[in-house]
């Protein structure tokens, strides 16, 4: 008779964030520590978001993961990264109904799948890196009873890809940067939550849903190898936007948050521009919609 067999499932959505000020740029490849603090609004769970589930079964003979309905590689540093820190921080988990009992100790022998749903574009440049890893590390954290609150989960994801830190909280988040070598300082806050500023509405005009030719973490490693203009924005451009944008959002002040937000974004465009080989992420429709923007009355 076959063995008695048991599944433990969480399902966890997680929305997409966009930076008003921007991380571009990495101290630490490995552990991913950015040059800069950054700031970003996370968007409405019912528009842009990932849907991750993540199962538990001593029928599992070896972590998995779906992507899209496609079945991808976890032997990626990052995926490994996340997967390990959060088993390090696994709980006992008992379920009396289903008659499950996990042991703090059995994690290290009990095999995972993940499947995972964007509801966008991935790697188009709408941070689908961002809500992916920021859902599966808040999964995994549910599933395997983790206690750990959102910001410490947030220096988890952050080592699957640095903006989803962000992505842990709602409203308007900062990534700060730290200055420990071994990343603990890294972290995201929440400066105000998803109620503050609810008459803020954003529009998300995709001009392209292809694949972007060079990924965010490529094209910030050879900025950083090349840019000289990196530099300056990271020891004396962004430092004050940040505490100005701070200021802006606290206030609901749109003047000041729209004339800091295209600035930092105009600043980041232009960073890559200066990268050698240059790269070049607007194409003719997103100079056109910045040209109508700026031609129209935004409050700008
Ligand atoms: N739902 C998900 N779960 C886990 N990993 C994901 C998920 N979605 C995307 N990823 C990972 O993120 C990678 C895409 O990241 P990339 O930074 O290139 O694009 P992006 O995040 O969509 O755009 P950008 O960073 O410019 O906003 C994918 O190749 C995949 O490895
Ligand atoms: C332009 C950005 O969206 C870049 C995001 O880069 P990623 O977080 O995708 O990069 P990795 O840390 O290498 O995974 C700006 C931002 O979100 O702050």
């Amino acid at each position: 008779m076959a063995e008695k067999t048991w599944v433990r499932m969480v399902t966890a959505q997680t929305p997409t964030n966009i930076a008003v000020i921007k991380y571009w740029g990495k101290r630490d490849e490995t552990l991913i520590l950015p040059v800069n603090d950054s700031i970003s609004v996370t968007l409405d769970p019912a528009h842009l978001c990932t849907t991750t589930t993540v199962a538990v079964s001593p029928s599992f003979d070896q972590d998995r993961m779906w992507l899209n309905g496609k079945e991808i590689s976890l032997s990626g540093g990052r995926y490994q990264n996340c997967l390990r820190e959060i088993r390090a921080r696994a709980c006992e988990v008992e379920d009396k109904e289903k008659g499950i009992k996990i042991a703090k100790k059995d994690w290290e022998k009990l095999h995972l799948h993940v499947a995972s749903y964007n509801n966008f574009p991935t790697a188009a440049g709408l941070a689908s890196s961002a809500a992916g890893f920021a859902c599966l590390v808040f999964a995994l954290a549910k599933l395997m009873n983790a206690k750990e609150d959102n910001s410490e989960l947030s220096a988890i994801a952050r080592q699957g890809s640095g903006s989803a830190c962000r992505s842990l909280f709602g409203g308007f988040v900062k990534w700060i940067m730290g200055k420990a070598e071994d990343g603990s300082d890294s972290l995201a806050v929440q400066l105000v939550d998803e109620k503050h500023w609810d008459e803020l509405v954003i529009i998300i005009a995709v001009v392209s849903s292809r694949q972007k030719e060079t990924s965010s973490t490529t094209g910030m490693r050879d900025s950083v190898e090349t840019s000289l203009l990196l530099q300056h924005r990271a020891k004396e451009v962004v430092p004050k936007r940040i505490k100005q944008m701070e200021e802006a959002i606290k206030n609901r002040d749109f003047g000041s948050f729209a004339q800091l937000s295209c600035a930092d974004s105009n600043q980041f465009h232009a960073v890559c521009l200066d990268t050698c080989p240059p790269i070049f992420y607007m194409n003719g429709t997103s100079h056109r919609q910045v040209k109508f923007l700026v031609s129209s009355d935004m409050g700008i």
